[in-house]
């Protein structure tokens, strides 16, 4: 079994636990004036240069331990300060070291102001009951991960998340897959140059599929982007934003890089 599949099948069993039915007036409280998602978008849509999301990530399957009990609020403190346009959060706890409190305390940090960076749960979701879950922690964005799910399950999740007023982003690695999140009414496509089953990354991925997606969707490079060489080279390609993890984790101090990228 591949390691993305290993993944969902423990989240699925993980979630199962807590699934009840949600109701759409629950999603819906978020989202009183039913305005259309679009802060995380907003944010991603910069006039010049490329956005940064910029990740809190402990630990992965591929990298193993990259910050064990880093304090989730302090590197979001970090991120802010630099003047990182959003922020991920891994929520996911058995293979990244992540909690759903974890995001509870950035936003706490963060404030919900217009002027703060609005929050990604990077999570594996398979069920509404976590979209709801990242609502009510003051997430802006969920991840619907293209090749994990079938063509029922990431409109059942779409849906919802419009219905709470957050942003998804469809996670993409094959030109196959980006058919599928455009049918489903993808917005945002994240194109992972991380193959989640073989974990190799290749920024060549990138190179490939973002010049093919629709002009007015935003195209983000996503995962083993160690450089500002390499955030250049997501740039050339068309990104409008790329999200970094792991480099940014092992940085002491990030302004440098997340300054650089701004000055594309
Ligand atoms: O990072 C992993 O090893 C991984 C393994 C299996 C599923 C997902 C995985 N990562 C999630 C991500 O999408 C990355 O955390 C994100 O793109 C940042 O990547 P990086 O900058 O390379 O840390």
């Amino acid at each position: 079994m591949d390691k993305l599949t290993e993944i969902m099948a423990w989240k699925r069993q993980e979630v199962a636990k807590r699934r009840r039915p949600v109701r759409d007036e629950e999603l819906a409280h978020f989202n009183p004036s039913s305005s259309h998602p679009s802060r995380f978008e907003k944010a991603l849509r910069r006039e010049s240069g490329i956005a940064l999301i910029s990740e809190i990530k402990r630990k992965s399957p591929s990298a193993g331990a990259i910050a064990e009990g880093r304090d989730a609020p302090e590197q979001a403190r970090l991120y802010y300060n630099a003047g990182t346009d959003a922020i991920s959060v891994l929520t996911d706890e058995k293979y990244f070291g992540g909690s759903i409190r974890d995001l509870w305390n950035v936003n706490d940090l963060l404030g919900n102001r217009s002027d703060s960076p609005p929050t990604l749960r990077k999570d594996f979701f398979v069920d509404r009951i976590q979209i709801l879950e990242a609502a009510e922690a003051g997430a802006s964005c969920i991840l619907i991960i293209v090749r994990a799910l079938s063509n029922e399950e990431m409109s059942m999740l779409f849906e919802a998340a419009n219905l709470a007023g957050l942003d998804s982003i469809f996670e993409v690695h094959e030109e196959s897959e980006v058919e599928r999140a455009l049918n489903c009414g993808a917005r945002i496509v994240g194109v992972n140059n991380r193959d989640l089953t073989r974990f190799v990354t290749d920024l060549a991925i990138s190179e490939s599929i973002i010049p093919q997606l629709p002009e007015n969707c935003v195209a983000i490079s996503e995962s083993g982007i160690h450089s500002i060489a390499d955030a250049e080279r997501a740039f050339e390609a068309g990104a409008d934003a790329i999200l970094v993890g792991e480099a940014l984790m092992k940085m002491e101090d990030p302004e440098p890089f997340i300054q650089a990228i701004h000055d594309f």
